[in-house]
């Protein structure tokens, strides 16, 4: 139908044309139509034929009305462009604007807090986003207790399914314009996706966002300090936890595989703190570390340190077996200090040698860097720099005695190692070195770690932990001194950290104290509340318990059993902190005092009884016999 307009209005333009009498002159009609272009051309047309139809028999002059219908279109069309013009001064002169890219981690606290602004939640352009929670955030979320499941008659268990179908998607703004208030102001504020690729023959995915903030005025300042409430929202907590960042890799992704994907930090973990007494080791070599570090952090040293022209840079050096202790002592650090942990595995199959540099180069001035696996830097060198120089590694410091025991010296350790069984090790090495192998294409040289720890952008200012299993491995120039300036060695499980893991593993914990004080809350009769302030019991005797407490208790309820559903009570053993000493002392006894068993090891048994030191004590015997055969016969599984 569309199509027929066109070539009806043609033909009655003939005819009109060729009418004398019509009210617009056909001469004008013919040179208007192709200025005025297509549609327009044709409406002009189409008009036409209806002048000519009804023309005649109307008062008004139809030359009038079309003339009226002109003056009408270029008022608007004036009006239009002049608003435009306006609103696009005024947003250039008196509007203010912030932005904030989605690499930035500002834009995930920017987010978080859009989702819960109740005028932005009712907007009509919304994106659903799955909100996944880290297990410390579960633990929080009170509404969605798990159900119990009976199992094929084995008895009740957790079932987390109802939480998947409950918990709620978040909602936040959609790509595109909105508005929201904070403190009585308005804002505005576009989300625009981008693509960071600008090559012609990618295609362009997009892969990043850009938040852009505005507010009236000729100040940001009310856009800073939304941001700064943003921020310190999501700090509420941070003192209790460690922020944990590994390099993520975007702009790649498989279809761009090969053309850079970039590397970027990003938060893995908001994990809560781990307390420096929960890691077992000698209790001079952690404050020598602590005041090694504190010194370092002191917002004096820099001043020091440039006036003499040295780099203001402090690495730490944490070797021995695995499950030591390294790692866990490295996160103890980061929540002592309050810093954030950035945690680099050269192992990771895409981190390149540039990847690793621009990484280096973007932490931030106070921060715990943690380089895992130093000891394969280098597996992919060329021939000429793949032999490493050995060099025992020896403890810097004096009274470190425990250091030599298990890594004193290249041969030493080697044979150690091998006495000790660590076949597991060797395995874990093997898998590394054939997984490395594998990457050569891109693994790290020696020379690239390197030029990533101490290249000339470097931040400086980071508190940087290499761990390593291996020290007798590594090149001398990783760890001479101004890149390594302390080195901790962590040994298998002595007797004494035998007694602490031991203790840690039974003692009062925090949790049951909370229960405890949680079911003293919960009123059992309906009237009594018991609350506890300031080491002062309070009795508040509320004959009307609301709705809310009665929902309360029953949720608590549910909590708390599932909580204990999984333990039989038989297996719940009380006990009293003097048995503890005397139990503990006991099962220290029965570990071999030739330090062949870690502390992972002891951790991973005990866990497997964690509500029952009897039991723990009843069957350590058993359980050394069997890891001794283990180790010697080089098996890996056991069945205790
Ligand atoms: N010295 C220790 N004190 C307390 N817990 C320890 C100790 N050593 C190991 N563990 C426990 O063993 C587990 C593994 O420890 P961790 O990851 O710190 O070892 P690691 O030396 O870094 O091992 P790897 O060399 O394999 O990376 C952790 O759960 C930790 O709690």
């Amino acid at each position: 139908m569309p199509a027929a307009l066109p070539t009806l209005a043609a033909n009655t333009f003939e005819v009109v044309s060729n009418d004398t009498t019509s009210a617009l002159p056909a001469n004008i009609m013919e040179s208007l139509a192709p200025l005025l272009g297509g549609q327009f051309s044709h409406l002009l047309k189409v008009f036409m034929v209806m002048e000519k139809m009804v023309g005649d028999r109307l008062v008004l002059n139809p030359a009038l009305i079309l003339t009226s219908f002109g003056v009408l279109w270029a008022v608007n069309r004036v009006g239009r462009q002049m608003y435009s013009a306006a609103s696009g001064l005024v947003d250039q002169h008196l509007r203010s604007y912030v932005s904030i890219s989605s690499h930035d981690e500002l834009y995930l606290h920017m987010i978080r807090f859009l989702g819960a602004q109740p005028k932005l939640a009712e907007s009509l352009s919304l994106t659903a986003e799955t909100i996944s929670k880290t297990a410390w955030e579960e633990q929080d979320d009170y509404d969605l207790a798990p159900t119990m499941m009976p199992v094929d008659g084995y008895g009740e268990y957790l079932n987390f399914s109802n939480q998947k179908a409950k918990a709620p998607p978040r909602f936040v703004p959609a790509p595109g314009a909105h508005e929201f208030q904070y403190c009585g102001r308005t804002f505005q504020l576009y989300r625009r996706q981008e693509s960071s690729n600008n090559a012609f023959f990618i295609p362009h995915f997009k892969d990043r966002e850009t938040l852009i903030m505005s507010c009236f005025g000729r100040s940001p300042e009310p856009i800073k300090s939304l941001l700064r409430h943003v921020k310190e929202e999501f700090y509420l907590d941070h003192h209790a936890k460690t922020v944990v960042k590994r390099p993520s890799s975007h702009g790649g992704g498989h279809m761009n595989e090969g053309y850079g994907a970039r590397h970027s930090w990003m938060l893995v973990a908001n994990r809560p703190v781990r307390p420096m007494k929960t890691v077992v080791l000698d209790d001079d070599r952690k404050k020598q570390l602590l005041d090694d570090i504190n010194e370092y952090l002191h917002p004096d040293t820099p001043r020091w340190y440039a006036s003499r022209g040295i780099p203001l840079r402090r690495g730490y050096l944490f070797y021995g077996p695995p499950g030591t202790g390294k790692t866990s002592l490295s996160f103890a650090l980061a929540g002592v200090f309050g810093l954030d942990i950035y945690v680099i595995s050269l192992l990771e199959p895409s981190l390149t040698e540039d990847n690793l540099a621009t990484l280096f180069n973007s932490l931030p001035r106070r921060c715990v860097v943690l380089l895992e696996d130093i000891d394969t830097a280098g597996l992919s060198r060329p021939p000429d720099e793949s032999t490493p120089k050995c060099r025992t590694v020896e403890s810097v410091h004096e009274g470190q005695g425990g250091s030599g025991e298990n890594n004193g010296g290249s041969g030493e350790n080697k044979g150690s190692s091998d006495n000790n069984g660590n076949s597991a090790e060797e395995l874990r090495r093997v898998l590394k070195i054939q997984s490395a192998n594998s990457t050569t294409k891109q693994g790290i040289s020696l020379s690239g770690l390197l030029n990533a720890v101490d290249g000339v952008a470097s931040q400086e200012g980071r508190v940087l932990i290499m761990t390593t299993n291996k020290p007798e491995t590594l090149d001398e120039a990783l760890i001479r001194p101004g890149r390594v300036d302390m080195q901790i060695a962590f040994t298998n499980a002595s007797q004494k950290q035998a007694e602490e893991l031991f203790k840690r593993m039974y003692e009062a914990d925090g949790t049951d104290e909370q229960r405890r004080l949680a079911a003293e809350r919960l009123p059992t009769d309906g009237t009594t509340v018991k609350t506890q302030q300031n080491g002062y019991h309070v009795h508040n005797h509320s004959p009307n318990l609301n709705d809310e407490s009665a929902k309360l208790k029953e949720k608590g309820k549910e909590v708390a059993s599932s909580s204990q559903v999984a333990v039989p009570d038989d297996e719940k053993q009380d006990i009293t902190p003097a048995e503890l000493s005397i139990i503990a002392e006991e099962f220290a006894a029965r570990i071999p005092s030739s330090m062949i068993i870690s502390p992972a090891e002891i951790q991973g048994f005990l866990l497997k009884r964690k509500r029952n030191p009897r039991r723990a004590l009843a069957e350590v015997g058993d359980w050394v016999a069997d890891v001794i055969v283990q180790k010697k016969n080089r098996t890996k599984t056991s069945h205790m």
